[in-house]
C-alpha cells in the first residue's frame, strides 16, 4: 500500500458536533498542505503557532511556510517541552504571546506538538478574547490518536491532573503521520497505550489486530494510518454522542483514574509520562475488575502481555523513585473529576473490549487493592 502524498489522498474522519463539527485529516506529508486546508475553512486569518523546544526547531518553519503560501501570516510562541508546562505560568506566557501579536478573536491559535501543547494552547485559545478558534497539528502518536480530538483543554495543578480547563473544540485537526518518525521510542510507546485503549474499551477485534500488527504501527507502515484512523473514528463517535462527558465519554478514561494519580504523585515529570501512566492504569483497572469478580484474570494477563510486548510499563514497581502509600494515592484519586457527591467512579471491565462505567466503587476496595499491589 502506498502512502497518501497530499491531502487529496488523506483519510478524513468527521467529528459531528452540529455547528462545531470539524474534520480530522490523516496521512503522510499533510503538514505541507496545512495552509490550503486552513484557508479553505477559515479564510483571511492570522495565526500563532505554539510549539515546544523539541518540535519547534523540527517543524515550525515548514508549517509557517505552508501557511504563508496560502496567505496566512504567523508568529511563533515557544513553550518548554514536557508535562511540566501545563501550568498557570506557561499558560500566562502563551496568552500574553497571543495578545502581544495582536491576534483578533477571529484569528487562530495553531497547536503544533504533542498533547501538552494541544491542551495548553487549546485552553489559551478558549480564554483569550473569550474564545479564539484553534487548529490542532498533532505531532505525537498520543496527540494524533487522542488529545487533538474532542476539545478537552487545560492544565495541571499540584492537586491533580487537568483540574483547570475548558471544553473548546478545534476547527480542524491535521495529523501528518510522517512527523511521528522523529518521536523517541519511549514517546511513541506512550502514545500507543491510548491506541490500545480503544480496543480495550469496546473493540476487541481492534485489540486482537493490534496484537498481531503493532510492529507495523511502530515501523511506519500502512498499519500506522490504520491505527490512527481507527482510533480517531472511535474517539469522534464517543465525542459526537457526549461532548462534555455527562455519560459515556467517561469510558475514554479507562486506566486514567489510577494513571492520573500516578502522574500527580510523580510530579508530572519524566519519571512517568501520561501514556505510561495510562498503560499501568489500564492493567490495574483490569486486575481490579478481576479482583471484584467482574472479569477473568486471563483478560488482565492478556492486556499485561501485550503492553509489555511493545515495551510499555505495566507495574507500579517500574516507576522510578518512591511512590506515596495507598492512602496517599487515594487522596489523589479523590480529586478525580469523575467523583460525584463524594463517591468514586471508575472505568472497569467485564473483559477485553467490555469496559463500563462503575459508579459508587467502594474506596476501601480500591485502597486495599492498591495496598496489596504496592
Ligand atoms: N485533551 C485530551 O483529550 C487528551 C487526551 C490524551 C492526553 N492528553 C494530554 O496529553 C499530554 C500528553 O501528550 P504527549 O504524550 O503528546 O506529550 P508531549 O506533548 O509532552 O509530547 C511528548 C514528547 O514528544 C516530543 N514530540 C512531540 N512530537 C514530536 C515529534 N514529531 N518529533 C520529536 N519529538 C516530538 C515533545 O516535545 C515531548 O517531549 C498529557 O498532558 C495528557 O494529559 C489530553
Ligand atoms: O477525551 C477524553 O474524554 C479522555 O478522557 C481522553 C484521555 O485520554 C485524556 O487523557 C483526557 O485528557 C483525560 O481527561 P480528564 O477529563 O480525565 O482530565
Ligand atoms: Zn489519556
Amino acid at each position: 500500500m502506498t502512502h497518501p502524498a497530499s491531502s487529496s489522498a488523506a483519510i478524513r474522519v468527521g467529528v459531528d458536533l452540529g455547528a462545531r463539527s470539524y474534520d480530522i485529516l490523516i496521512g503522510r506529508g499533510l503538514i505541507d498542505d496545512a495552509g490550503a486546508e486552513i484557508a479553505r475553512r477559515l479564510p483571511k486569518v492570522r495565526a500563532a503557532i505554539v510549539a515546544d523546544a523539541h518540535v519547534g526547531p523540527l517543524y515550525r518553519q515548514r508549517l509557517a511556510d505552508a501557511l504563508e503560501a496560502s496567505g496566512i501570516a504567523s508568529v511563533g510562541i515557544d513553550v518548554p517541552a514536557g508535562e511540566g508546562s501545563k501550568n498557570f505560568a506557561i499558560l500566562e506566557s502563551v496568552v500574553r504571546g497571543i495578545l502581544a501579536a495582536r491576534l483578533e478573536r477571529g484569528d487562530i491559535v495553531v497547536a503544533l506538538g504533542g498533547g501538552v501543547i494541544g491542551d495548553l494552547s487549546g485552553f489559551a485559545a478558549a480564554i483569550v478574547r473569550r474564545g479564539m478558534r484553534f487548529v490542532q497539528v498533532p505531532t505525537s502518536l498520543l496527540a494524533q490518536v487522542d488529545s487533538s480530538v474532542g476539545g478537552k483543554t487545560g492544565i495541571n495543578t499540584p492537586e491533580g491532573k487537568n483540574l483547570v480547563g475548558a471544553f473548546h473544540q478545534p476547527s480542524l485537526v491535521i495529523a501528518d503521520t510522517a512527523l511521528l518518525d522523529t518521536l523517541t521510542p519511549r514517546e511513541f510507546r506512550a502514545g500507543y497505550a491510548e491506541v490500545a485503549k480503544y480496543g480495550l474499551i469496546d473493540d476487541p477485534a481492534f485489540f486482537a489486530w493490534l496484537e498481531g500488527n503493532w510492529r507495523g504501527v511502530f515501523a511506519g507502515g500502512p498499519e500506522r494510518e490504520h491505527a490512527v484512523a481507527t482510533s480517531c473514528r472511535a474517539k469522534a463517535k464517543v465525542v459526537g454522542a457526549d461532548e462534555t462527558e455527562t455519560g459515556d465519554r467517561a469510558l475514554l478514561n479507562l486506566g486514567h483514574t489510577f494513571g492520573h494519580a500516578l502522574e500527580a504523585a510523580t510530579g508530572y515529570s519524566q519519571r512517568l509520562v501520561h501514556g505510561e501512566g495510562v498503560s499501568i492504569g489500564m492493567v490495574l483497572a483490569h486486575r481490579f475488575s478481576a479482583r471484584m469478580n467482574l472479569a477473568s484474570p486471563d483478560d488482565a494477563a492478556r492486556v499485561t502481555t501485550h503492553l509489555r510486548a511493545v515495551g510499555l510499563p505495566t507495574e507500579l514497581s517500574e516507576i522510578p523513585g518512591d511512590l506515596p502509600d495507598a492512602d496517599g494515592l487515594m487522596a489523589l484519586i479523590a480529586q478525580d473529576k469523575k467523583v460525584s457527591r463524594g463517591t468514586l467512579t471508575f472505568i472497569l471491565t467485564r473483559g477485553i473490549g467490555q469496559a463500563f462505567i462503575a459508579k459508587d466503587v467502594p474506596p476501601s476496595a480500591v485502597r486495599d487493592f492498591l495496598a496489596d499491589t504496592l
